[in-house]
């Protein structure tokens, strides 16, 4: 991540610090994501073919879909890993290109697939990105989310020696240490046990309450999206094939949970839409017409 750049936000406790929704002060409404005509080609692959969506403030969006339909491509075009082949991508309302330096210091993410350094302890990493990300209050940050992810038992461990569940406790302790505004989660409960995935989602949602952040999740785990997301993308071949609340996709699809509508969009047995269209199309797009393919 960027060198921290101090921010205008008249609600910063600290320079780059995550906004805090004071008492009686109107929530921030200007979307934490939007992205508009996102193309992504490697050669002839076309990995993401013109999508459009937004994360507003403080919501948590879900990103779903089958190997290969695109998402990593799009968070890492998110996190100005991947240049994109055509389209804009604003975040907080700001050019992502234009704007990187300023950006990345307000989000972060957590991927169980990029590995931390392994010969380093636990806090010996958090401290290199702490340092990364240019914390002015680095000891009581890294206090703080070592003591929130209970990583306390582990904290003097090398990460190479930890199992894959307390990796992944790790990465999200790494992705809260700049107190994020804008949360990019990959699998965040992969490899954990039941009990501690829960408490992981538990944790997110009290994240959130607190701080007003926005969280994209991509995530295969459909009760956990059931759970936690406001909205739901479903991709496919690198389009945006559906979307809308968890329920209301359940109901649309005349199914009994999330998992059944996706197994009905991933065999593309859609509730009467078309590859390609914009979410803003989708959203809009009212009850299913006679032509719809329905699920039964
Ligand atoms: N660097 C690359 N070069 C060529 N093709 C790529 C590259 N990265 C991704 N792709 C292709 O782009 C498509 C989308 O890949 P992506 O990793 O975004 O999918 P995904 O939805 O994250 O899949 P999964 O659930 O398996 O992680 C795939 O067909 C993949 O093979």
């Amino acid at each position: 991540m960027a060198q921290k750049t101090p921010t205008s936000d008249p609600l910063s406790t600290r320079p780059g610090s995550a906004r805090r929704i004071l008492p009686g002060a109107e929530p921030e409404k200007v979307p934490a994501i939007q992205v508009s005509g996102l193309v992504k080609t490697f050669g002839a692959v076309t990995a993401v073919n013109g999508i459009d969506f937004t994360v507003p403030a403080g919501q948590t969006v879900a990103l779903l879909g089958g190997n290969g339909a695109g998402k990593t491509t799009t968070i890492s075009m998110l996190l100005g890993l991947l240049q994109p082949s055509a389209g804009t991508i604003r975040l907080f309302g700001e050019d992502l290109a234009s704007r990187r330096h300023y950006l990345l210091p307000r989000m972060n993410f957590s991927s169980p697939y990029v590995e931390l350094p392994h010969r380093l302890t636990v806090r010996q990493n958090l401290e290199v990105f702490a340092r990364l990300y240019g914390l002015l209050d680095r000891a009581v940050r890294i206090k703080a989310v070592v003591e929130e992810l209970e990583l306390r038992a582990l904290a003097d461990r090398r990460v190479g020696t930890l199992s894959a569940g307390q990796k992944t406790r790790v990465a999200l302790a790494k992705a809260m240490l700049n107190l994020p505004e804008l949360l990019l989660l990959d699998e965040p409960t992969a490899s954990l046990d039941p009990d501690t995935a829960d408490w992981v989602r538990a944790y997110l949602e009290g994240y959130q309450a607190r701080h007003g952040a926005a969280i994209l999740l991509a995530s295969h785990n459909m009760g956990e999206v059931e759970r936690l997301a406001d909205h739901v993308l479903m991709m496919r071949q690198g389009c945006i094939v559906d979307a809308g609340a968890p329920q209301d996709l359940i109901e649309r699809y005349s199914r009994q949970n999330l998992e059944e509508v996706f197994l009905d969009i991933a065999r593309d047995r859609r509730a009467g839409f078309s590859a390609g269209r914009g979410e803003a199309d989708l959203l809009s797009g009212g009850p299913p017409s006679d032509r719809d393919i329905g699920p039964n």
